[in-house]
């Protein structure tokens, strides 16, 4: 990218957050605290990419600033870059530049620092809910939810996790009380988004983190869901999910062609 007067410098940030990806993207809401411009949103796909655009302090440029934001299976990756220049040209341009540069570095690991402890501490106050893709031979286990709000739809066995808990933990645990079978994770699949489905909470109250999964010992029964259903990457998505669950369908589809 080349502004029409002056030069542009390219700044990339790369942090890992222990947080699930809706706390990740909610706590980053504000950024640029330190800039020494405000930054404007030009663009938000939440919970995954976001653009702020400022003016650059000598009013003659412009700062961009990019965030993309990917669950992993140790939280959230959120990858920023930043794109600026002072706009002004020649000798008190590259002295412009060079100076805003280290400002936005400076301005950019301040907020950073304190944004991984705020999306961190957050995350203790969302109701994280774990989910197994339990898959044997290219089937994945199905499991048939038994009252309350979304009584009759599938999902993946597992359940919240629960205080002082880790995720693979709570996934194992909500897996031995709901099969009776010891299963093993493997690869993080996804995280979805369940605003309003656990309790009706607010936007960002809570959300659920997928890892495929086999089991190593026990043969799955159902203790508390209705049934239990093995099935195939074709016939996914002809079951009657809860509805949060469906964006997840596409890896759990290349996981069962993989498998
Ligand atoms: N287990 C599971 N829960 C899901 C899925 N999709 C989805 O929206 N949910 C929601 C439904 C529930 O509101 C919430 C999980 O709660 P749960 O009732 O299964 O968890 P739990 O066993 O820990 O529940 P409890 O102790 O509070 O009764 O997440 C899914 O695929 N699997």
């Amino acid at each position: 990218m080349v502004w029409e007067s002056g030069r542009v410098f390219s700044l990339r940030f790369t942090t890992l957050v222990e947080a699930p990806l809706t706390v990740a993207f909610d706590v980053a809401r504000a950024p640029g605290r330190s800039w020494p411009t405000p930054l404007r949103e030009v663009e938000s796909d939440r919970p995954y990419s976001d653009v702020h655009v400022t003016e650059s302090p000598t009013g003659r440029g412009r700062v961009t600033s990019a965030r993309r934001f990917t669950a992993t299976a140790d939280g959230t990756l959120v990858d920023q870059r930043i794109d600026g220049g002072s706009g002004l040209r020649g000798p008190l341009g590259w002295v412009a530049d060079r100076v805003l540069r280290r400002r936005l570095q400076r301005a950019v690991r301040v907020d950073l620092a304190g944004y991984v402890a705020a999306a961190e501490a957050r995350a203790h106050e969302v109701v994280q809910v774990v989910g197994a893709a339990l898959v044997d031979a290219g089937r994945v286990l199905v499991a048939q939810r038994s009252g309350g709000p979304y009584d009759g739809c599938w999902e993946f066995p597992g359940g919240k996790v629960e205080p002082g808990e880790s995720q693979l933990a709570a996934l194992v645990r909500e897996c031995a009380e709901e099969l009776g079978a010891t299963v093993e994770p493997g690869d993080f699949l996804g995280e979805v988004p369940l605003d309003g489905v656990v309790g009706g909470g607010p936007r960002g109250a809570s959300t659920m983190r997928v890892w495929a999964a086999r089991v190593v010992s026990g043969e799955p029964v159902a203790h508390e869901h209705a049934a239990l259903r093995w099935v195939t990457a074709d016939e996914l998505d002809d079951v009657d999910w809860i509805a949060a669950d469906r964006p997840l369908l596409p890896a759990v589809r290349t996981l069962l062609t993989r498998s």
